[in-house]
């Protein structure tokens, strides 16, 4: 039993390290985690509502996990294919069109939301 909670301890250990890692090397990371304590902070301000949060939720959830899964894509190809090689170049532009999505997606909810909350700020 001790070794299963160990075992699970360690899962998350490694998962954190994947998240630090990507947050640390990755530039577009730091933007899109800087984008959403933006968009945290625009939320208390314009005290969205529980839906809102939620549709906000999984928009920042999106983008990131997108951009992790961008990111051990990208780490894969450079293993696999350092030289310079068509499918590789394939493979990280599809994982880069992944990201691209979902950051549209997300810049359309939070449009969609906070768009009015603006205006209606603005006219009073
Ligand atoms: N091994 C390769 N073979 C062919 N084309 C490649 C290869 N590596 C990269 N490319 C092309 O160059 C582009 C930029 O590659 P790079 O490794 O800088 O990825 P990136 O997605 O721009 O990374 P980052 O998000 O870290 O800036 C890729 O999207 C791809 O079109």
């Amino acid at each position: 039993m001790d070794s299963y909670f160990k075992k699970r301890y360690n899962s998350f250990r490694f998962a954190f390290k994947g998240i630090n890692s990507a947050v640390r090397s990755e530039p577009h990371m730091k933007l899109h985690v800087l984008s959403a304590l933006g968009v945290i902070i625009a939320g208390f301000v314009f005290d969205v509502t529980k839906t809102e949060w939620c549709l906000l939720a999984g928009s920042i959830g999106l983008v990131i996990t997108a951009e992790i899964f961008n990111t051990a894509i990208e780490t894969l190809t450079n293993l696999v294919s350092p030289q310079h090689n068509p499918l590789a170049g394939k493979t990280k532009d599809l994982a880069a069109g992944a990201v691209l999505v979902a950051a549209i997606t997300a810049a359309i909810i939070g449009l969609v939301i906070f768009l009015p909350y603006v205006i209606a700020y603005l006219q009073s």
